[in-house]
């Protein structure tokens, strides 16, 4: 079912459109941008009220992008830290990598998860805040161990499926994803830390 294209990018989905590039950056940028991001960002583990209680999140993350990137998660309001340059280069590759395939594409924040190992996780959800939009476009980059993001369908309409994403790789959830499906990092047996990086455009 995926198609190989000449910029690389391999078609999960044409519609709505899921794709995955493979070698963003290269190494070893590629094993150097984990180990900075892993030692010098302020990895938090913020604690969040799901069904009147309160239980800090199954992995570790920090919100980065233009101050007036405002972005509120499950009812609390979060001010994005300042870009890291280390960051910044990464946006830089996704938007030049996205342009060679054709998509004209502008992202002022990101939410990077540090998973510690295959026991951290993001449970079910899509990225359908109001301030990212009617038709987000979400571009995540993932560095470290490979893990399988595992997708369903809102209306079963079709077999939930894995989208396997090895390191330094990028996978473009393009518009109506996040309308149409949901997304999960579920717990797994694969050791080694993980980064993701989920690049947005919040409406300021
Ligand atoms: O870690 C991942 O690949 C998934 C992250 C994600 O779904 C999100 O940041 O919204
Ligand atoms: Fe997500």
């Amino acid at each position: 079912m995926s198609d190989c294209h000449p910029v690389g990018g391999e078609t999960l989905l044409d519609a709505p459109l899921l794709m995955r590039f493979d070698a963003l950056l290269g190494e070893p940028d590629a094993g150097r941008a984990l180990e900075r991001l892993d030692r010098e960002l302020a990895w938090q583990r913020p604690r969040l009220r799901l069904y009147g209680r309160e239980h800090p999140i199954p992995r570790r993350q920090v919100w980065m992008g233009s101050p007036d990137a405002h972005y509120r998660y499950s009812g609390r309001d979060f001010t994005p830290a300042p870009w890291h340059p280390e960051v910044a280069r990464i946006r830089e590759a996704v938007i030049a990598r996205l342009a060679l395939a054709g998509l004209d594409v502008d992202f002022n924040s990101v939410l990077l998860n540090r998973y510690q190992g295959g026991g951290e996780r993001m449970g079910w959800h899509s990225d359908d805040e109001p301030e990212l939009g009617p038709e987000p476009l979400i571009a995540a980059v993932s560095l470290g161990a490979a893990r399988p993001l595992r997708f369903r369908w809102k209306q079963r309409e079709h077999e939930g499926f894995n989208a396997w994403l090895p390191h330094d790789s990028l996978l473009l959830m393009g518009p109506g994803v996040q309308r149409r499906l949901q997304h999960a990092l579920l717990p797994r047996r694969i050791p080694g830390l993980r980064i993701s990086l989920t690049f947005r455009r919040i409406a300021p």
